[in-house]
C-alpha cells in the first residue's frame, strides 16, 4: 500500500535511481531496427518488435544495478496498439527481472474515469468474473488538478495491491513556473499547495519507512523547490525527473533525499537510453553503454549522500 518495495530495492542495490524506458526508433540500434523490418515490413508492427527487442537488452543489462523503470505511455502510444502491447510486454519483462515499474501516464480525469485508469494501469480487470491484471505497473504518475475525487479511486487500489501513484507537484520543464509558481489566497504557490495535498492524500497509504504511496513529480531543474518540498512534504516520496538531457545534475537533487539518503528516486531517459550514441560505441553494445551511464549515475548519488539507510 506503498512505496515499501521499492524503497527495500533502492536500499538494497543502494542506488536512488530509475532509468525511464523512452524509446524512439532513432535510438534503436540499426541492427535490430533491420532484424524487425526483415520480419514485420517497415509498419507498426516492426516498429513495436524493434521497442521490444531495445527494451529487453536495457532491461536485462541494468536489472542487478538499477531498482526500477520508467517506461513513459506516450512513446508507446504513438505506434498504435501494436506499441501499447509493447508498453504491456516492457512492464510485464521488467517485473519478471525484479524491477519496479513507474508507468509515466500522468493520467487525471473525474472520479469515475479515474477509476478506470487505476483499474488499467495498477488494478485488476474484471472480464466477465475473471479478474486479469491489464497493465499492472507498481506505480502510476497522475496528474491531481481535478482535486481528490480524482485522486481517491486510486488511493483505493494502491491500498489493496500494494502500488503506489506519482502526483504532479513540481515539473521539470522550463513553463512549469508560469501556472505552478503562482501564489494562491492563502499564500501557497500551486505546487506547494499540490504537495500538501499529497501529504493527506497519503495519510491514508502510509508505509513503513514514514512515506507514504502517495509520492510527488519533482523536477531536478528546481533545486530550491526540491528542498523546500522535502522539508514541507516529509512522508512524501519524490519522482525527480528532468536529471542528464533536461539539464540537471548531480548536486541539484542532494536536497531531495532525507537525512537517511531515502525520499526521492532520480530518473534518467534518454542519457541512458542514448548512452551507446553519445559514447559513439559499438551498436551492438548499447545496453552495456547504457549500464556504464546507469552505473556513472549511481556513483554520482553514492558520493553525494553516502550510505542510504530504511528510516523509521
Ligand atoms: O516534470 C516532468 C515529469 C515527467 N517527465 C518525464 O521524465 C522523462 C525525462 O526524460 P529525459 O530523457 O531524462 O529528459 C520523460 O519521460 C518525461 O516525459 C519530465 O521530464 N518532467
Amino acid at each position: 500500500m506503498s512505496f515499501d518495495r521499492m524503497i527495500e530495492k533502492i536500499v538494497e542495490m543502494q542506488n536512488p535511481t530509475v532509468a525511464g524506458l523512452d524509446p524512439k526508433l532513432a535510438y534503436i540500434p540499426p541492427y535490430i531496427l533491420e532484424e524487425a523490418v526483415a520480419e514485420h515490413g517497415k509498419t507498426l508492427e516492426g516498429a513495436a518488435a524493434a521497442l521490444v527487442t531495445y527494451n529487453k537488452g536495457l532491461i536485462d543489462a541494468l536489472c542487478d544495478i538499477v531498482p526500477a523503470v520508467k517506461p513513459q505511455a506516450a512513446y508507446y502510444e504513438m505506434y498504435g496498439w501494436q506499441g501499447v502491447r509493447a508498453l504491456a510486454e516492457t512492464i510485464a519483462y521488467a517485473q519478471e527481472k525484479g524491477m519496479f515499474v513507474i508507468t509515466d501516464g500522468k493520467r487525471n480525469d473525474i472520479g469515475a474515469t479515474m477509476e478506470a485508469y487505476a483499474t488499467a494501469h495498477l488494478g485488476t480487470t474484471d472480464v466477465l468474473g475473471e479478474a486479469v491484471d491489464a497493465f499492472g505497473a507498481d506505480a502510476l504518475t497522475v496528474n491531481g488538478y481535478l482535486g481528490t475525487d480524482g485522486i481517491k479511486p486510486l488511493l483505493g487500489v494502491c491500498g489493496e495491491k500494494d502500488k503506489g501513484i506519482f502526483v504532479l507537484v513540481k515539473t521539470s520543464n522550463p513553463s512549469s513556473g508560469e501556472l505552478q509558481d503562482q501564489k494562491l489566497e492563502s499564500g501557497k504557490t500551486v505546487y506547494e499547495a499540490m504537495g500538501a495535498f499529497c501529504e493527506t492524500w497519503g495519510e491514508a497509504v502510509m508505509g513503513k519507512y514514514g512515506y507514504s504511496g502517495v509520492g510527488a513529480v519533482v523536477g531536478a531543474t528546481y533545486p530550491a523547490q526540491l528542498g523546500e518540498m522535502r522539508e514541507k512534504a516529509p512522508h512524501t516520496f519524490f519522482l525527480v525527473p528532468g536529471y542528464g538531457a533536461q539539464g540537471g545534475g548531480a548536486d541539484d537533487v542532494v536536497p531531495a533525499f532525507d537525512k537517511n539518503g531515502l525520499g526521492a528516486i532520480i530518473n534518467s531517459s534518454r542519457g541512458i537510453m542514448c548512452a551507446w550514441q553519445k559514447e559513439k560505441c559499438d551498436e551492438h553494445d548499447y545496453a552495456q553503454a547504457a549500464r556504464r551511464e546507469a552505473i556513472r549515475m549511481r556513483d554520482a548519488f553514492r558520493a553525494r549522500i553516502g550510505e542510504i539507510r530504511l528510516g523509521e
